[in-house]
């Protein structure tokens, strides 16, 4: 049997694409929709499927809550790969329905936010309904007895639900792109390749001046650069947050990994969430060396350095 796969479903989200781009060999029945980031991560952690694709974040509205909220707590899951699929969207409606008919429309809310200024200006008394994914307002819509008149979602949603396109790009940002990962349960990580990413979360001990400065300079003193750092609260309390973070490189490299072991000593946990390709690959740069010496063979040769040190030997 060959392996499974989840995704947020239904057929013809943009997960989807992102599923097929990340296992363009698996046939149509290795992948399995969910209906909501969710039950995505329940599948992987319960071993009903091999792995699954979920939306982490978007470059128009940032992270994905459910997303994040399920990589910090529960059943830890590992990311072992990353794909970036540029968001184009259409209005759909069913047959007959001309712009001017639509009062009432569905969609994701991730996809709502890129749309407002087109909403805006061409439906600016529409209703709006946020749904749990493009897909499943798309198949909301071509239901005969459907209350709503329209749904904005991929090419493939509107083709796969039967609708007819109403208008096309109606997105605001005509670059958008969402950033997929891969998850599965925790076993051996991705060899490095040399344009790696390393997630991880990372709570503090105690809320305290320079709390987060302490903990970004693990990476800055050893030359390793940040993607990303989104802030979330942990459920604990007001006021009580932990950082997601995407570093460049991978934990088998010294550099990260010594970063890591600084966070690790610093916080009161690390959820270490994987190393895994970067979508852009390209060599990881290491900008930072003005003076200090912090390529991957300069950690190598500071190592053989203690080690003869700790030996006896002259350094
Ligand atoms: O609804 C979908 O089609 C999804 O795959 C989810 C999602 C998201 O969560 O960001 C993916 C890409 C688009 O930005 C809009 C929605």
């Amino acid at each position: 049997m060959p392996n499974r796969y989840a995704y947020l479903g239904p057929e013809g989200t943009f997960t989807e694409a992102a599923l097929r781009e990340l296992r363009p060999d698996a046939p149509a029945e290795a992948r399995v929709p969910c209906s909501g980031v969710e039950a995505v991560f329940a599948a992987v952690r319960g071993g009903s499927v091999d792995g699954g694709v979920v939306p982490l974040e978007n470059s128009v509205e940032g992270g994905v809550p459910a997303t994040t909220a399920e990589l910090i707590a529960g059943e830890p899951l590992l990311i072992s790969a990353e794909v970036n699929v540029p968001v184009e969207f259409t209005l759909f409606a069913r047959d007959g329905v001309a712009l001017g008919d639509i009062k009432r429309l569905a969609t994701h809310p991730v996809a709502l936010g890129q749309c407002r200024g087109w909403l805006a200006g061409h439906l600016p008394d529409v209703e709006t309904t946020t749904v749990s994914s493009t897909a499943a307002a798309a198949q909301a819509v071509a239901d005969p007895g459907s209350s709503f008149d329209a749904a904005i979602a991929a090419r493939i949603a509107g083709e796969r639900y039967g609708l007819h396109p109403v208008a096309h790009n109606v997105g605001d940002r005509s670059e958008a792109a969402t950033r997929f990962i891969f998850l599965s349960r925790p076993g051996p990580l991705p060899a490095p390749t040399g344009a790696d990413r390393t997630s991880l979360v990372a709570f503090i001990t105690d809320d305290h001046p320079g709390a987060l400065q302490e903990l970004l300079n693990q990476f800055a003193v050893r030359g390793v650069n940040l993607t990303r750092l989104e802030s979330r609260p942990t459920g604990a309390g007001l006021g009580r947050y932990c950082f997601c973070i995407d570093a460049d490189g991978h934990v088998a490299e010294a550099r990260v990994g010594e970063a890591l072991m600084g966070l690790r000593r610093i916080c009161a946990d690390v959820r270490f969430l994987g190393s895994y390709p970067r979508a852009a690959g390209g060599a990881v740069h290491v900008p930072f060396p003005p003076t200090w010496s912090t390529t991957n063979a300069d950690f190598d040769e500071a190592e053989r350095w203690l080690a003869r040190v700790r030996s006896g030997q002259p350094g």
